[in-house]
Order: C-alpha cells, then structure tokens, then sequence
C-alpha cells in the first residue's frame, strides 16, 4: 500500500525550510500519497529519474503543476516546450537547440563576461551589499534581455512574470496569492515583448520568429516559444546565482578551496544546484496505469516529483547535504533529466561561471552579515536577500 503523508509541499512552513520534510517523504517509501495536493509524489533519486526518462508514462502535455489540462484549462496557453510531448516537442525543441547553441553561447561570452567583472569590481570597492539585490538580480537583467532582443522599457515586468508563472504550478494557495499580488500588470507586458514587432534584430526572440519564417514553426507558435524564453530564462538563474553564493558565503572552507583553484567554479555552480535546487519539484500525469516500488498509480494521476530531495537522496550520493565543491554532481536532477532536461542549462552554467569567476578572483573571503531572508513561491527555491561583506583579494 501507498503511506498517506498529511504533509503539504506547497505550505509556508514546508517551503521555507524543505530538507526535513524531504527527508521524511523518501523515508516512507519510493512513492507516495499526499492528501494535501491530491498526487502521488517520488523524492527518492532512482524513482524521479525513472520517471522523467519515461516522458510516455509521465507525460508533460497535461501540464507540469497541479492542473490537469485534460481537465481544466491553464492561465495561459500550453508552452511548446515544457508542456508538449512528443512528436510536437521534438519538433519545438529542435528548432530551439539550433537558437540556444554553444556558438551562440561563445560568441556572449566576453560580453557578458566583462559585463560581470564589472559589476562584482563595484561591488568590492563597497565591501557590504546584498548578494541578492545588488548581484544575482541584477546581473541576469544586464545580459538576458538583451540576448534576447527586448524592448528597453518595462523590463522590470520579467520577475513579476516568473513569479507568477512559477506559482502556477503548485496550488491557488496564500502563497501564490500573496506572491502575486500586484503583478498582475506583468502577464500584459510579456504577452506584448514575444511579439515581432516589440523584438530587436540580432536576439534570440527575431531568430525564432526568423525560423518560423523558415517554416521551422508557424509564427504564433513563435510568440509563444519567445514566451519560454522570458518565462525560465531568469528568475531561474536569479536564484541559481543567489543561492551559489549563499552556500560559498556559509562554507567559508569550500570558498577557500574556490580561492585556491578558480577552475573549480563550474562545479561550485553545479553542486550549489544539486545542494539547494532553484527548482524544487514539478509535476508530470501518467498516461496509464504504472507500478513503482510496489505501488500502483492509476491513469491520469498528478506525480509530484521532488527534484530537490532527488538531489539530496542518501542512497544515490555521499554524504547528501555536505555542500562540497570538489563533488562529483553527474546526474544530479537540478535541470531535470530526459527530453525535457533544460533548454538553458548552458546559459544558466556561463552565468554562473563568470559571476563565480569574478568573486574567486577578486574576493580573499566572504561572510554573510545577516540573516537570509527567503522568498516564498511554490516551486522556485527563491530568496529575497542575502547580506554580505567581503574582503578584498
Ligand atoms: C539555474 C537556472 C535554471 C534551472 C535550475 C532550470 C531548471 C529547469 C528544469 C528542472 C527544467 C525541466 C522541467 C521539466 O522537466 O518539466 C527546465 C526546463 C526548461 N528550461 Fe531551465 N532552468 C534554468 C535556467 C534556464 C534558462 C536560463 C532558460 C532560458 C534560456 C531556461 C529555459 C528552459 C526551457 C525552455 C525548459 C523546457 C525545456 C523542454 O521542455 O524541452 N532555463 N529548466
Ligand atoms: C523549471 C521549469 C519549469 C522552468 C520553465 C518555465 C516555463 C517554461 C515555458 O516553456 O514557458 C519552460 C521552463
């Protein structure tokens, strides 16, 4: 039998400090019941892996929240990405990989590259900042927007956006309502920036509507693919920075070790990911009825899969929440796993090497100067503010 957990994932408590709630949840079996959400749910490495690799059994096309698309409608149309299955998605996500290239990625770099030693010099000569509202917020806004080719105004819509977007996949709890409030005016905005007209020549929003003139995809099927762009591309490696730094800043050893060895960073990065996910769980739908760990799931139920507690599973890796730089992270779920695995790791992995490269470089050590304070959304691990002072290399 399946244990009942009286535990919700998408309350405050839960969501303010997941790991001994995840904890608890791979302890009581492969899978699940929670009452609360009224899903099956896996946060055991070997089960979440499985199940994003068989996207035919857990499909993505009835959506990746707690809506069942079969059964109610979305806020917004479906994404052709996230919430496409094949043979739609392999079309889309094609099309995009061509769009979201490595030499698309080298040609950005000494831009973004001097772009990020700039900012992290500012922020040395004032010694105490927030790495949160001074750093990882600002950063990605120097350099997304432009490589994607956005209009100039209204750029401060884009994380209103991805709050909302990411608190539309848990449940209409206080935490979206409260999370949401007076954001509203954001899901206009973007509606209006996927379009050709509002996208400057030379980003990537113009190549896919240059696709589509290709006959790639048709050119509404191009608004809505810019859409993904401005819905993950940056509240994703906001956090993903802010949380880097955060775990340097509270592991003065594992800084020191970066210090030594700056070619450590990408895997500071990664293991920062694995440690302290950006993106906690999703949802997939299975299509039939399926048998994990001795449990049966009917069709057409909601599986929450905790990607973050996947990360942190004591039978897949040593020592799980030790935050170690030198980790071996191959395989963690932090960008998921399968044909869904993220279009962006790539840019989410050079911007966190420049920003990790300019801090190794110019910082001797680091210190948080108060308390973190977090931001609660249903499925981002997001914070507000991370207090920090440092001491010149
Ligand atoms: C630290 C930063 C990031 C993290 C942790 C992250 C995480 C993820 C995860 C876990 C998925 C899989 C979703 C699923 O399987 O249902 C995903 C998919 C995706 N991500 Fe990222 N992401 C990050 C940055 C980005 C960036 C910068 C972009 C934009 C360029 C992006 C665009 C996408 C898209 C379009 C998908 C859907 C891919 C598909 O369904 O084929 N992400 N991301
Ligand atoms: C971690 C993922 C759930 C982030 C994400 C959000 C939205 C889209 C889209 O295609 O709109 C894609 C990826």
């Amino acid at each position: 039998a399946v244990p009942n957990l009286a535990i919700d994932p998408f309350d405050k408590v839960f969501l303010g400090d997941p790991y001994a709630y995840h904890d608890m949840i791979r302890e009581a079996g492969p899978v699940v019941w929670l009452d609360s959400v009224g899903a099956f749910a896996m946060a055991r490495y070997e089960e979440v892996k499985d199940s994003l690799r068989d996207h035919e059994t857990f499909c993505s096309s009835r959506g990746v929240g707690t809506l069942d698309f079969a059964k109610e409608t979305p806020f917004r149309p479906p994404s052709l990405l996230l919430e496409a299955d094949p043979p739609l998605h392999d079309r889309t996500r094609s099309m995009m990989n061509r769009i979201v290239s490595l030499k698309a990625l080298k040609e950005l770099r000494p831009r973004w590259q001097a772009k990020a030693e700039e900012l992290v010099d500012r922020l040395v000569e004032r010694r105490r900042f927030d790495a949160v509202k001074d750093l990882s917020e600002i950063f990605p806004m120097m350099i997304f927007p432009d490589t994607i080719g956005l209009r100039d105004d209204g750029r401060e819509h884009l994380l209103d956006y991805a709050t909302i977007v990411f608190n539309a996949f848990g449940p209409d709890n206080d935490v979206l309502r409260e999370g949401n409030e007076g954001k509203e005016a954001a899901i206009e905005w973007v509606a209006e920036a996927c379009k050709r007209d509002n996208l400057k020549e030379g980003g990537w929003g113009m190549a896919v509507f240059e696709a589509a003139d290709r006959g790639e995809c048709t050119h509404e099927e191009a608004e809505r693919l810019v859409r993904s762009f401005l819905s993950a591309g940056v509240d994703t490696t906001v956090n993903g920075i802010g949380h880097m730094v955060l775990a340097l800043a509270g592991h003065p050893e594992e800084y020191q070790k970066l210090r030594s060895n700056p070619s450590l960073v990408r895997r500071a990065f990664e293991e920062s990911l694995r440690w302290d996910s950006t993106v906690q769980t999703f949802f997939r739908t299975t299509t039939k009825r399926v048998e994990v760990g001795g449990a049966e799931i009917p069709e057409g139920q909601k599986v929450l899969l905790f990607l973050a507690a996947a990360n942190r599973d004591p039978l897949h890796w040593d020592e799980p929440d030790a935050f170690r730089i030198e980790r071996n992270t191959s395989g963690h779920v932090g960008f998921g796993f399968g044909i869904h695995q993220c279009l962006g790791q790539m840019v989410a992995r050079l911007e966190g090497e420049l920003i990790g490269t300019a801090i190794a470089e110019r910082v001797a050590s680091i210190r948080l100067t108060g308390a973190p304070v977090r931001r609660l959304n249903n499925t981002l691990h997001a914070i507000d503010s991370v207090p920090v002072e440092v001491e010149p290399a």
